[in-house]
């Protein structure tokens, strides 16, 4: 039986159940079960904290985890990823007070030497600082809120987890420096075992669940003598279906596009003749 770690709280909770539940398995409905079995898929899953799921997977106890990037290289786990799984994406950045009026600002990553930093991700910060040669006068260990660490007279500096930027502005910080870590949330296993058993199964069904997600069917259309302007527009995860229209010698084409290009897509298209363009959401796939 395959056991799976999956975030009993927090960010990833949510949206990781959800995935789960689309890919056909079991989830809890009550958010005080820890262990659920799934014997008609041959899973158990374990709610963790997030942090600790890394830590689990890399001992071995269980035998796969979903948790964040940031989170897994933060631990120091023996994991690695397996599979980028698409949601809870952030970066993880710099920031300190900005505007007019700051005697000694620090807008620049080296500027952090001497200064104090706050994260709850605080091996990430060691090892990104290290890297640089830059010697901070402290690296604070905060569990969250560390926004809130630089107006409360811990910290001069924080590294934080930024999505909208909406908590940051709050607290009257800006961003500096390149993201030191683009994340999002990954399944993880541990890493040199060897693949266990059922999570060949798994894999599919998630990239398939992904797949669904961020493609939609296509079909449209669009005169013979266009059919090769059309299908370099949507070339397809590998190659469009053609088949000829029952009353005309125009093609129908059937084609995935990504999501997010979808009208761009149709203009262009538009463009060169095609018609009857329809776009479907794809509601399961097996790639
Ligand atoms: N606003 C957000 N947008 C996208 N991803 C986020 C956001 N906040 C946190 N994450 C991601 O979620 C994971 C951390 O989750 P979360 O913040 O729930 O854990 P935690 O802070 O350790 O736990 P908690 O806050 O419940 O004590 C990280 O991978 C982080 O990148
Ligand atoms: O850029 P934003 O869209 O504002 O999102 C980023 C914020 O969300 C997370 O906080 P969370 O709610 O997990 O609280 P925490 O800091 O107490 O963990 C993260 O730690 C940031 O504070
Ligand atoms: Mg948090």
């Amino acid at each position: 039986m395959l056991r799976i770690a999956v975030p009993n709280k927090g960010a990833l909770s949510a949206p990781a159940s959800e995935m789960l539940r689309e890919a056909g398995y079991r989830q809890r409905r009550d958010t005080r079960e820890l262990v659920l079995a799934d014997p008609e898929n041959d899973v158990e899953f374990f709610f963790l904290r997030p942090r600790d799921v890394a830590v689990y997977v890399g001992t071995g106890t269980v035998d796969v985890g979903i948790t964040g990037r940031d989170l897994m290289l933060d631990s120091g786990a023996d994991a690695v990823e397996h599979l980028g799984l698409g949601f809870a994406r952030s970066t993880f950045r710099y920031a300190a007070p900005a505007g007019p009026g700051l005697s000694d600002p620090v807008t620049q990553v080296s500027d952090i030497a001497g200064r104090r930093v706050a994260s709850s991700y605080t091996t990430l910060v060691a090892q990104h600082l290290a890297k640089q040669g830059i010697e901070p006068a402290a690296i604070v260990h905060l569990d969250g809120a560390v926004e809130s660490s630089v107006r409360l007279g811990v910290a001069d500096v924080i590294a934080d987890v930024v999505e909208t930027g909406t908590t940051l502005r709050a607290a009257g910080l800006e961003v500096f420096g390149d993201p030191i870590l683009r994340s999002e949330a990954v399944l993880i296993r541990q890493s040199e075992a060897e693949q266990p058993a059922g999570l060949d199964i798994l894999t599919r069904r998630l990239e398939g669940v992904i797949t669904a997600r961020e493609y939609v069917l296509m079909d449209y259309v669009v005169p013979a003598d266009r059919l090769e302007e059309a299908v370099a527009i949507t070339p397809g995860k590998e190659s469009p279906t053609v088949s000829l229209q029952h009353h005309s010698d125009a093609r129908a084409v059937r084609v995935m596009v990504p999501r997010s290009a979808t009208n761009r897509i149709m203009d262009a298209l538009y463009d060169v003749g095609a018609r009857a363009i329809i776009v479907t959401s794809i509601h399961a796939s097996r790639m």
